[in-house]
């Protein structure tokens, strides 16, 4: 919105053009000359050579997780490129990440303040907002215990451990039924738009006690929305790294801006219901609790209130917008797995039959049980590494890693799928093999193997979700392949080319499903 009515650069003439261009050029010489002294005893960062202005956009490719990975092989786990006119740091190899993000951690915990940024949530996210560190530090606090206490709360009644594994088993019990009506009805279903409404509905449940029926039009425009969130929130958008780019009109960021509009408007509206039947006495979801803590402040004269109502309440935006994008991204991406590897999909239901039974629902509490289960959802996470790059991070004051000078507020993409690729960590790689995570016994969980898939980021900004999306994955697909036999269309092999964002989906399709008794 703001984007659009900033005033459209009007007609220049061929002269002022030139002017123009050739100051941008003396400027960026200019500065890269007198840019970053490097400190004695520390190197300079290598990478490929950035041409004026652009930088290193047209060496990027439309999958920036590739190319970055390929320099890497040609530069180390640490180096420069450079997009448009900004220097970003990428990192790559399990150590390497390892020492910046949890050995380094305080200093490599920022967020870069890329302009697209301050579209997401009015620019009061949690995850995305250069926040400083007091406050989304606080901020992360609450939302970690709402969501601690929102998911383990006791169920309404016995038959379940806690909350949240009764709203995933309903919800995967509502999916079941809903992928066998549509088959009947069609023959044919589409995996991420039933089951990003399953997953938004548990998200739904914690945060505004609430869920919504598979055909609701309005849940349904907004989770499928995600798309254009998920291309210009990765590695950002190119007019967060050639700024005159952010005065011409641009599709994508127009798509962006509304899609954010209209997400912050949806939680809104639900929060102003939230207040205005808010009880003291009954707090009723994560909404409430984060609106009583705001009451309580103001009843405490000690307060601390550097953090806004707005601010705390806003939490709920990031709750829900990373709650049900992610976790269906990886189910989705799970169904496609089954279908592909037929042989697999029957391994894992004969371990439910012989572990779990037909008879019963699987619970939470049955995980140690089912080993190849948890190595095939571990190594969907390694081989579709969906989430390629975690959200940029930024360096919080001069550092340097691996003996390279890093100066502050430097941008930092941190590359999972490079990480979870890498040739020196895993065999064959490019190969999906649940074996890889299985002990030699074939019967328990390799930990020390599932320990390097790096899929939540790490450190001082790692997930605050993963716990809840550790749990959703586990149960949803043991509830869907306890109940259901999944296959493609005849003569149709699914297509698993990922689309490029912040999470990487697989293209749309049609896939077949039937109840096994
Ligand atoms: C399979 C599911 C999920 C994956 C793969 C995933 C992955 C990630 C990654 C890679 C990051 C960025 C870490 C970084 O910047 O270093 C992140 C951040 C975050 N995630 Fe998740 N996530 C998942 C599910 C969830 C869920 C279910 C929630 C909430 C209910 C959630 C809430 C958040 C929040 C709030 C942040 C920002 C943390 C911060 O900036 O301090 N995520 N997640």
């Amino acid at each position: 919105m703001a984007l659009m009515n900033l005033p459209v650069v009007g007609p220049i003439s061929v002269c002022e053009s030139l002017v123009a261009v050739v100051t941008v050029c003396v400027v960026y010489l200019l500065l890269r000359l007198l840019s970053t002294q490097i400190p004695e005893g520390l190197k300079r960062l290598p990478g490929p050579k950035p041409l004026p202005i652009i930088g290193n956009v047209l060496e990027l490719s439309a999958n920036p997780h590739l190319s970055l990975t390929a320099m890497s092989e040609r530069y180390g786990p640490v180096f420069q490129i450079q997009i448009g006119m900004r220097p970003v740091v990428v990192l790559s190899g399990g150590e390497t990440v390892r020492q910046a993000l949890i050995k380094q951690g305080e200093e490599f915990s920022g967020r870069p303040d890329l302009h697209s940024f301050q579209y997401i949530s009015d620019g009061k996210s949690l995850a995305f907002s250069t926040d400083q560190a007091g406050v989304w530090r606080g901020r992360r606090k609450l939302a970690l215990s709402a969501l601690r206490f929102f998911s383990t709360i006791e169920g309404s009644s016995s038959e379940y451990s806690c909350v949240l594994e009764e709203h995933i088993s309903k919800e995967g019990m509502y999916l079941v039924e809903q992928l066998s009506t549509v088959m009947k009805a069609n023959g044919t279903f589409d995996p991420f738009r039933h089951i990003v409404v399953s997953v938004a509905n548990v998200i739904c449940g914690m945060c505004f006690g609430r869920r919504y029926s598979h055909d609701d039009q309005e849940l349904l425009s907004i989770v499928n929305l995600s798309h254009e969130f998920s291309q210009v929130a990765s590695t950002g958008n190119p007019a967060d790294f050639i700024p005159f780019l952010r005065f011409l009109p641009s599709r994508t960021m127009k798509a962006f801006m509304d899609m954010n509009d209209r997400f912050t408007q949806f939680v809104q509206k639900i929060v102003r219901e939230h207040y205005i039947s808010y009880d003291k006495n009954n707090i009723r979801d994560i909404t409430d609790s984060l609106i009583d803590h705001c009451e309580d402040r103001k009843l405490d004269e000690n307060s601390n209130t550097q953090i806004s109502d707005e601010k705390v309440v806003g939490i709920v935006n990031d709750l829900f917008g990373a709650g049900f994008d992610t976790v269906s991204t990886f189910l989705s991406w799970a169904v496609m797995y089954l279908v592909t590897y037929p042989e697999i999909q029957e391994k894992l239901h004969q371990e439910l039959r012989e572990k779990v039974g037909m008879d019963r629902l699987p619970r939470l509490t049955d995980k140690s049980n089912l080993p190849f289960l948890e190595a095939f959802i571990t190594e969907v996470f390694r081989h579709s590494s969906f989430v390629p790059f975690t959200i940029p991070h930024c360096t919080t004051k001069n550092t340097s890693l691996n003996g390279f000078f890093i100066p502050k507020d430097t941008c930092v993409f941190v590359n999972q799928w490079q990480v979870n690729h890498d040739p020196t960590v895993w065999k064959e790689p490019t190969d999906f093999s649940i074996e890889r995570f299985l002990n030699a016994d074939g019967m328990s969980i390799n930990k020390l193997e599932a320990e390097k898939v790096m899929m939540f980021g790490l450190g001082k900004r790692r997930c605050i979700g993963e716990a809840i999306a550790r749990s959703e994955v586990f149960l949803f697909l043991a509830i869907l392949l306890q109940r259901l036999r999944f296959y493609q269309k005849p003569g149709q092999a699914p297509d698993m080319t990922p689309e490029y964002g912040l999470t990487m989906k697989h293209k749309r399709c049609q896939l077949s499903a039937s109840l096994r008794t």
